[in-house]
């Protein structure tokens, strides 16, 4: 309330949005200042103060000023005004009612013909009218410049290059401004409408759209028809991604997207595809990841659809690759359900966003066209998909898993047009080849066997975009166990537990395997009395263990526990698969190990391109699942290979294709694994035990893969007995890995071994957390020497494991 009893309100209102009404009129406030002199608010000499004003702010300040110095009846009918004049300048929506129910007063005809229609409808009917607003608008380019950069409509890297852009000479230049404009979404266009029509010379352009529109029902009926087929096709998408199935999800059993997502760990590819493809021959090995060293190249979901270059019109593809699991497809799903939210920067980049799943596709056996294709998948676009197709702009096509994909890419008989009938390899050619959909942005997730496809198409790296899905961080892998449970307590325990063990926390990168984790560690950590924690599995082997019998309960496992014939089919293909470096096998492989009944519960199918045809290969679902089949191999009574071969290869230091099959074939001799696999297989045998003992006692801990297998095996007699005779001068200068410093502090504590002299090396990257591994481990040595590196900020973990207990330190360098 004033002094005089009058009611203040408006007044604070406009004072309290003093900022929000400068920059929402600062494109053009003059029809403000119009109609305020005729709603007699704003008196000729006012005005012309206004109006002497030197910037657009400062006009628009003055008149602020002005309407407050009047007083709450003016500030009111002001406050008015800005309701009415919303639609020209959408950011007053910010704050002012939206209140249809206050009357239109404001008489400027064009203008209330342009506020009848919502922000998405002036999107399309831009898109529509592309081309007439091209031509009709060449000549004003340089000030529309201006006045959508004063708007806020210009992305953000066109602040530099502002001096560049004005200079654009081309026939398409204003082409290419309304491709920025539009970029930002429906209340951009609408705002550039609004600009248009605020401009003495280009107001006609909005005239005659509009009139066009009048007398032309078919375009009024489409941009409707456009509208509608959006809501429909987000509503269908929201649908199909919002929920996820667990892979041992029983009937009806369901978990939102939101509820599990975490955001992986996603690098720029740095080598280009050509280079990463042939890295698929060396992902056979590689499970060390090293975090810290992507924090450079680490991209955001926004960043990928973002123009690498701001002179290109459009991001022709998004490549996303990855190892088997680590959530390329969960990744895909993020991106449609983000899309399916309004205001989102993917909703505003893509009008429509369609999805096709190359494993659903290859269910196609006769020709046909893309726009059965997409009909087919999305009905709902009946009425637009003719339009949607003509040449895809801001249309988001996703292809995924590409690797699965059945048909041959047929690159040199490409598809040319949406309505022509072609067989599927040269449709799916045809789009990652631009010759249909030419201006549609293409997502394809892979694992790297089909980054080979991508070869043929000479993808270009101005308008590509390719990223690796690497997987989590520890951060993240914490994220996940807290949304996997709903339960902080068990997280907690169960990330304490992983904390502790570096065994199994190294697997949790790849997403699978924290889920897998996260499956197999629940019930040990539901009871607040800590009784069954002890019991959790420690080992690689227990773990696989208790997920292999999981996978035996469920989700298709049947037909390997109920055929024992085809368990040892599958687990003989695992292991001369390790043996010949493949992990790829072809139905003839199958075959040839009598695996005539496909498990899928194990094996996924992979399309992989040959000269000029897709050949159909199987795979583990991961190289470590092959591996622990291929060491299971070994315990089956009808196993026909031996096992001395395993351990023979081990002597040529560069190949370490027997590594992890090792430690399996030593953890399948423990109790425990054995006790959970027994009652699903039969009989286990101990068949490899006297050599796997063997090699373990002749090797005495030269090769560091020895720590590893004593420590899956977890039989102390036997590891005290092993450790009589181990040199450890200089064996951590081998530890690459925090996981190789957990199996030599196992083996150590176990044994009780004292240590003569130790050199121990901590690495520059994790020195903090070999500290800890290998600290309680120091008190048994007697001469201990920190090499290249001095124990430095870690000296308090050190003081107090040594302190901790007894010790025979008595050199320390
Ligand atoms: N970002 C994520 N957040 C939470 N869980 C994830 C994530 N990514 C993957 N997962 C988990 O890993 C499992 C496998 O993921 P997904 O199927 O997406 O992998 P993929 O890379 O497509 O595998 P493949 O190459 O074998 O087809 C998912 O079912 C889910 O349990």
């Amino acid at each position: 309330m004033s002094a005089d009893g009058e009611t203040i309100e408006a007044v604070k209102k406009l004072r309290q949005n003093r900022l929000n009404v400068v920059q929402a009129l600062l494109h053009n406030p003059c029809p403000v200042f119009d109609e305020a002199i005729a709603r007699n608010v704003l008196t000729c000499e006012e005005y012309d103060q206004v109006v002497s004003q030197v910037s657009k702010a400062d006009k628009i300040r003055q008149c602020l000023d002005t309407m407050e110095g009047k007083g709450e009846a003016c500030a009111e009918i002001f406050l008015a005004i800005l309701h009415d004049l919303r639609g020209t300048y959408p950011r007053l929506r910010l704050w002012i009612d939206d209140d249809e129910q206050r009357p239109d007063t404001c008489v400027r005809d064009v203008e209330t013909k342009l506020d009848r229609f919502s922000n998405e409808k002036l999107l399309f009917l831009m898109k529509m009218e592309k081309s007439s607003l091209s031509e009709e608008l060449w000549k004003e380019f340089p000030q529309l410049c201006h006045e959508a950069r004063e708007a806020g409509l210009l992305p953000q890297c066109f602040s530099e290059l502002f001096g560049k852009l004005i200079e654009m000479n081309s026939d398409n230049r204003v082409d290419f401004l309304l491709n920025l404009i539009l970029e930002g979404g429906p209340k951009n266009a609408c705002t550039f409408w609004h600009i248009l029509e605020s401009n003495g010379k280009t107001r006609v352009v909005v005239e005659k759209t509009i009139i066009k529109l009048k007398t032309n029902e078919n375009m009024m009926e489409m941009l409707r028809k456009y509208v509608a087929a959006k809501d429909d096709l987000s509503n269908e998408l929201m649908k199909r991604v919002k929920i996820i199935k667990d892979y041992n999800a029983v009937p009806g059993e369901s978990t939102n997207l939101e509820d599990r997502f975490v955001e992986p760990v996603i690098v720029k590819s740095k080598s280009g595809l050509a280079a990463s493809s042939e890295t698929y021959e060396n992902s056979f090995r590689g499970r060390d990841h090293n975090f810290k060293k992507f924090d450079e190249d680490r991209v955001t979901r926004d960043f990928m659809f973002e123009r690498q270059d701001p002179w290109v019109d459009v991001l022709s593809h998004v490549v996303v690759f990855g190892a088997p699991g680590v959530g390329k497809t969960m990744f895909s799903q993020k991106v449609i359900f983000d899309w399916t939210f309004k205001d989102g920067k993917l909703n505003k980049r893509f009008d429509f966003v369609l999805l096709l799943k190359c494993r659903n596709l290859n269910r196609i056996c006769s020709l046909t066209t893309l726009r059965d294709i997409v009909l087919n998948e999305f009905p709902c676009l009946e009425e637009v998909v003719d339009d949607l197709l003509k040449n895809g702009f801001r249309l988001l096509m996703i292809l995924d898993a590409l690797d699965e994909m059945k048909h041959p890419l047929d690159f040199d008989n490409v598809c040319r047009s949406p309505w022509q009938l072609h067989d599927l390899g040269g449709i799916v050619a045809g789009l990652l080849k631009g010759t249909i959909l030419k201006c549609a942005t293409i997502m394809v997730t892979t694992k790297l066997v089909g980054l080979l496809w991508l070869n043929h198409v000479n993808l270009d790296p101005k308008t590509t975009c390719a990223v690796e899905i690497v997987g989590f961080s520890k951060e993240e892998t914490r994220g996940f166990f807290q949304k996997f449970y709903k339960n902080e307590e068990i997280a907690k325990q169960v990330f304490h537990h992983l904390s502790t063990n570096d065994v199994l926390s190294s697997l949790c990168f790849n997403p699978i395997f924290c889920w897998i984790t996260a499956t197999c560690l629940g019930n040990y950590f539901t009871h607040n009395d800590g009784k069954m924690s002890d019991l959790a599995p420690k080992t690689m082997t227990e773990l696989f263990s208790q997920y292999i019998l999981l996978h035996l309960q469920h989700h298709g496992g049947k037909n390997v526990s109920n055929s024992p014939d085809t368990l040892l089919g599958l687990c003989q293909l695992a292991f001369h698969g390790v043996k010949e470096k493949k992990i790829l096998f072809t139905a003839e492989d199958m075959n040839n190990h009598g695996v005539t009944n496909i498990p899928q519960a194990f094996l996924s199918e992979v399309h992989q391109k040959s000269e000029s045809r897709s050949i159909c290969h199987y795979e583990f679902f991961h190289l470590t699942v092959q591996e622990f089949f291929a060491a299971l191999y070994f315990f089956l009574p009808r196993c026909v290979d031996s096992v001395e071969e395993v351990f023979a290869k081990s002597t040529d230091a560069d190949d370490g294709r027997y590594q992890i099959v090792q430690r399996f074939l030593s953890g399948l001799l423990a109790e425990k694994p054995r006790s959970t696999l027994v009652s699903h297989f039969e009989s286990l045998t101990t068949k490899p035990k006297k050599t796997i003992y063997a090699w373990l006692k002749q090797q005495k801990h030269k090769d560091l893969n020895c720590f590893h297998c004593l420590y899956e095996l977890q039989d102390t007699d036997f590891t005290q007995a092993v450790m009589g005779d181990v040199e450890f001068v200089n064996l951590t200068q081998d530890m690459t890995s925090p996981v190789d410093c957990t199996a030599v502090v196992y083996a150590l504590q176990t044994s009780n071994k004292p240590v003569n002299s130790w050199c121990v090396k901590l690495g520059s990257t994790d020195s903090t957390q070999r500290m800890k591994i290998l600290a309680p481990a120091f008190p048994l040595c007697e001469k201990l020497q920190f090499v290249k590196q001095p124990i430095g900020d870690d000296i308090e973990i050190f003081v107090e494991a040594v302190l901790s207990k007894p010790n025979r330190l008595k050199d320390l360098t």
